[in-house]
């Protein structure tokens, strides 16, 4: 008798309780119907439709690998410029492409928006405490002390003189045997190599003649996995405990720790080595000497750590991205034979030969180069449709409106994407689809200066890229080579090309071509 009232009791109980927890959900679930619950709306933002209560959980983990066209499509779908995506486990972002909000976000009121304190924690170790990562005083610092390094005239002189001689490795003891040999090329790994000797060049005066070394070389895997962690941890909550079960699942290959500590070891090498020749009376002009003569925010020498990671920060803000540029305007030339032919038109009229196996005068080419306005329509228009960094974002300090009437709080994650930006018919009309460098030249002839905010693609304002003449410059260099000397055709023309979801755009699986000379 008094056990079965007990179970009485405990049903009644268990009743009463699960009725309650059902109530709770039933209500949370009528006051989150299309978001994560407890997220407030924010009036006036167009919102990506979710679940009750997960919010856009299941569909931002669906959407992962085409993050960037994903973004593009909810825009286009809510005929808006500005939207909002709200999910479980993951930051409240509110997505913009409107010119004028990019514009007070960058440059009109950028004290309010400051880099994402989770970005910083998952970059520590790549960037540390350089100029990517923070903002307010440690940032200007840095940004003083970078822009007088990079406004040097012996660091343009050496970044000239390096990509100079590495364009003629390119030619001569690469690409002259591709097209003699006819075997298929990946013309990404092999511009990634170029820009890799050329930035680790720059920065460290090192030569490490990757670009003549086949297959994958180590240090480069260990900078590419080190960066893809980065966006790992960022993006994926799973990626500590996969760091963890690494040695298990992959025990043959190198854990996460082990790239850092390959990086580390090559960095802090080349430092000591870099020290004892000073000391030896060595006189050196690249990045490493200017930083190593450089005194930090208390006055005194930069240690050998804060060393680190200015160099291998700018080595890979510089490798990654113009590399990117540089691969994706090929794939558009390769793809689109008009352009081809009135680039090579342009070449023509600006560096006359009849010869096109004939090396090009550096100084000749780079004075060219700044006044082909084709090869620049060609090169920016690649860059609107294949920004070499897609997205970005920042966290608001304070609440904010935005030119569009979007009210911003405290807190809210904000972003900008480039990609959907370069893809909007808004912005760039009808024809946004189509590869169409006469978009940039004007009747004129001078070339489109876009509105600011609409192609930010270097950033504006205060924080804008310090590398943008030096990236112009060395891509179309680079491209006027190239082009000039061979015909590059796709591998498989019916390749569909796509990308890694990464900092750099880069292209999934490669780009694989074949090489053959002009004449
Ligand atoms: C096509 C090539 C390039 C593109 C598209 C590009 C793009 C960008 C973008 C979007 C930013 C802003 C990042 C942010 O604030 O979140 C940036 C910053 C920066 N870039 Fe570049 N970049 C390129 C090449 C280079 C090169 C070659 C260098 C130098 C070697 C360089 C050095 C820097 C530096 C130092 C900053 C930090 C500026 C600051 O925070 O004050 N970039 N770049």
């Amino acid at each position: 008798m008094s056990s079965s009232s007990g179970n009485n009791s405990y049903l009644s109980a268990a009743t009463v309780i699960g009725g309650a927890a059902l109530g709770i959900l039933s209500y949370l679930a009528f006051k989150y119907p299309d978001r994560a619950v407890f997220e407030d709306v924010q009036k006036g933002i167009p919102q990506v439709k979710g679940y009750p209560l997960i919010g856009t959980f299941f569909q931002q983990l669906k959407e992962v690998s085409r993050f960037y066209d994903a973004q593009h499509e909810h825009l286009e779908k809510l005929n808006t410029m500005t939207m909002i995506n709200s999910s479980i486990l993951i930051s409240l972002t509110v997505t913009t492409i409107d010119p004028r909000n990019i514009t007070h976000i960058l440059k009109n009121n950028y004290t309010n928006y400051n880099k994402d304190t989770e970005l910083k924690r998952c970059s520590k170790q790549f960037f540390g405490d350089g100029i990517f990562v923070h903002d307010g005083a440690t940032w200007r610092f840095h940004r003083k002390t970078a822009s007088r390094v990079f406004g040097t005239k012996d660091l343009q002189k050496c970044f000239d003189r390096v990509f100079a001689k590495n364009l003629g490795v390119i030619t001569h003891d690469v690409l002259d045997q591709y097209a003699t040999n006819g075997s298929v090329l990946d013309l990404q790994q092999l511009i990634l190599k170029f820009t890799m000797d050329s930035f680790v060049q720059i920065g460290f005066g090192k030569d490490l003649k990757m670009l003549t070394q086949e297959g994958v070389v180590p240090l480069a895997e260990s900078f590419d996995t080190s960066i893809d962690h980065i966006v790992d941890l960022y993006m994926n909550p799973f990626t500590p405990i996969m760091d963890k079960l690494h040695p298990l699942l992959h025990p043959h290959t190198k854990s996460i720790s082990q790239h850092y500590k390959e990086l580390d070891q090559f960095a802090n090498e080349v430092i000591s080595e870099r020290r004892k020749d000073i000391q030896n009376g060595k006189k050196f002009n690249d990045l490493l000497s200017q930083f190593m003569d450089t005194k930090n925010e208390n006055g005194e020498p930069f240690t050998d750590k804060d060393l680190r990671h200015v160099i291998l920060g700018t080595i890979s803000a510089g490798r990654e991205t113009t590399s990117a540029s540089i691969v994706w305007t090929m794939y558009s030339i390769m793809t689109n034979p008009d352009v081809e032919a009135k680039f090579l038109e342009e070449i023509d009229s600006y560096l006359p030969s009849d010869n096109y196996q004939q090396d090009l005068d550096p100084v000749k080419l780079y004075e060219a180069a700044k006044k082909m306005n084709y090869a620049h329509a060609v090169f920016y228009e690649s860059m609107r449709l294949h920004p070499p960094i897609p997205v970005n974002q920042r966290v608001a300090v304070e609440d904010d409106i935005w030119p569009d009437g979007t009210e911003i709080r405290k807190g809210n994650v904000i972003s900008w994407s480039n990609y959907a930006q370069g893809r909007s018919s808004k912005i760039w009309g009808s024809d946004c689809l189509e590869f169409k460098p006469e978009r940039w030249i004007l009747e004129d002839g001078t070339l489109y200066k876009e509105e600011k905010g609409q192609w930010p693609v270097f950033n504006i304002g205060p924080r804008a890229c310090l590398g943008e003449r030096m990236a112009i410059v060395e891509g179309l260099t680079t491209l006027i080579t190239l082009i000039r000397r061979y015909k590059f055709s796709l591998y498989n023309p019916d390749q569909k090309v796509d990308y890694n979801v990464r900092v750099a755009l880069s292209i999934k699986n490669g780009l694989k071509v074949l090489v053959s000379k002009r004449i």
